[in-house]
C-alpha cells in the first residue's frame, strides 16, 4: 500500500548559514529592504512585506556558508506526520523537530530527499504583524514574499520524477531528444515552488523572492550601484523565457544566490499545460537572447545534511552549458550575429 504524499501548500521558509551576520544584514536588510522581524547576535529572521507568517528566511551565523534547510508549508498538522511516513517508507533520513526549533514554526519534520537536500515540512506557524500596507516601512527592492527554490542536481529527470510523486506538477521544462536539462514544478498556483538546474549537486542554486513590479528590480540595481556594491549583481535584469518573469540574480556576501522575480503567471487549473523549451533555443533562459554568465551554471551553495555535514557532490554526465555551446549560447549567438552582418 503506497504511503500517501503530504499535501504541500508552497515553498515557505529557508535557512542559510552565513559567516558574518552584520555583513549579511547590510546586504539583505539595508540594501535590499527585507524586514528583520526578529534578530540577535546569532540569527536574523527575515520576511517580505506581503507575508503574514513570522518569517520566510533565516540567516544563521556559522563557520561555513551553506544551505541548512528548504521548508514547505503543508495543509494540515496530519500532513507533517504524513511527510515523515512518506520519506521514512523510502528509507530516507527523517527527524521530528519540536515546536520552536525555528522561531515561529511549530513541530516539523526534517528529511533528506533522494537528491540529498535537507527539506522540512511544517504546518503550525506564528503570524507576524500585517505589513502589506505599511508603505512607510517599505525600502529597497520592497521584497513581497518568498516564491521558490532552485537547486542544482546531477539527474534532473530523477528529481522531476520524485517531486511528481510528492504531488508537484510541471509548468515548464528545458529538454532535447536525449534528456531533461531543467524543470519547474509547483504546488501553489504559480510557475514553481521548486526548480531543478542540471549540475553538480546537491547544492542550492537560489532562493527567489517576488517583488511587486519590475521597477523594484531596477531600484535594487541602482541601490547596489550607488553604494559601489555592484559586484553583487550576477545576472540580469532581464526577462526570462521560462516563467516569463522579470528577473535579477544577486550573490550575497557569502555567495548565496538570491533571485528577485516578478510577473510570472497563473498555473492553477487542473489541466494546466507544460511549456517545453528546446535546449537550443537561446531565448529559453533570457527571452531577449542575452547570454547566461557561466557562474550562473557553475556555482551554488553547499547543502548540509541532517547531520550538519556538507553533502558530497555528484557530477552530471552532461551539462546544459556544454551542450549549448559554452555559457548558454555565446557561440551560437555570435555565429548567428556574424551570419547577419
Ligand atoms: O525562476 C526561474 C525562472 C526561469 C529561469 S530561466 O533562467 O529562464 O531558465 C530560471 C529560474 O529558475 O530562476
Ligand atoms: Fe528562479
Amino acid at each position: 500500500m503506497p504511503v500517501p504524499a503530504p499535501d504541500v501548500v508552497r515553498a515557505a521558509d529557508a535557512e542559510l548559514a552565513v559567516t558574518d551576520l552584520p555583513r549579511a544584514r547590510r546586504f539583505w536588510v539595508d540594501a535590499l529592504g527585507f524586514e528583520a522581524i526578529e534578530e540577535d547576535d546569532e540569527v536574523i529572521y527575515l520576511r517580505g512585506y506581503e507575508e503574514f507568517l513570522h518569517h520566510s528566511l533565516v540567516l544563521r551565523k556559522a563557520p561555513e556558508p551553506g544551505l541548512r534547510r528548504l521548508a514547505y508549508r503543508v495543509r494540515t498538522p496530519e500532513d507533517v506526520q504524513r511527510a515523515e511516513e512518506f520519506f521514512a517508507a523510502k528509507g530516507l533520513p527523517t527527524q521530528v523537530v519540536p515546536a520552536g526549533t525555528t522561531r515561529g514554526i511549530g513541530e516539523a519534520v526534517r528529511v533528506e530527499d533522494p537528491l540529498g537536500f535537507p527539506v522540512e515540512f511544517f504546518h503550525h506557524a506564528e503570524h507576524g504583524p500585517r505589513h502589506v500596507q505599511r508603505y512607510d516601512l517599505r525600502r529597497g527592492a520592497e521584497p513581497a514574499r518568498i516564491d521558490h527554490f532552485n537547486v542544482l542536481t546531477p539527474d534532473v529527470q530523477a528529481a522531476h520524477d520524485f517531486y511528481a510523486e510528492l504531488g508537484f506538477r510541471t509548468s515548464e521544462t528545458i529538454e532535447d531528444d536525449d534528456r531533461l536539462y531543467a524543470a519547474w514544478m509547483f504546488r501553489k498556483s504559480t510557475v514553481h515552488d521548486i526548480a531543478f538546474t542540471g549540475g553538480a549537486g546537491p547544492r542550492l542554486h537560489h532562493i527567489a523572492f517576488f517583488v511587486p513590479e519590475s521597477h523594484h528590480i531596477l531600484r535594487a540595481c541602482d541601490i547596489l550601484g550607488a553604494t559601489a556594491d555592484h559586484a553583487h549583481i550576477e545576472r540580469g535584469p532581464g526577462r526570462h523565457g521560462v516563467s516569463n518573469a522579470f528577473y535579477l540574480y544577486l550573490r550575497d556576501p557569502d555567495g548565496h544566490r538570491l533571485e528577485l522575480y516578478t510577473s510570472d503567471y497563473y498555473t492553477g487549473d487542473p489541466d494546466h499545460p507544460t511549456a517545453r523549451w528546446s535546449v537550443q533555443d537561446p531565448r529559453r533562459r533570457d527571452f531577449w537572447g542575452h547570454d547566461v554568465v557561466a557562474s550562473w551554471y557553475r556555482e551554488g551553495s553547499t547543502a548540509f545534511g541532517l547531520d550538519g555535514e556538507p553533502k558530497p557532490l555528484v557530477h552530471p554526465p552532461v551539462s546544459e552549458e556544454t551542450v549549448h555551446v559554452g555559457a548558454d549560447g555565446i557561440g551560437v549567438v555570435t555565429e548567428a550575429r556574424l551570419q547577419q552582418s
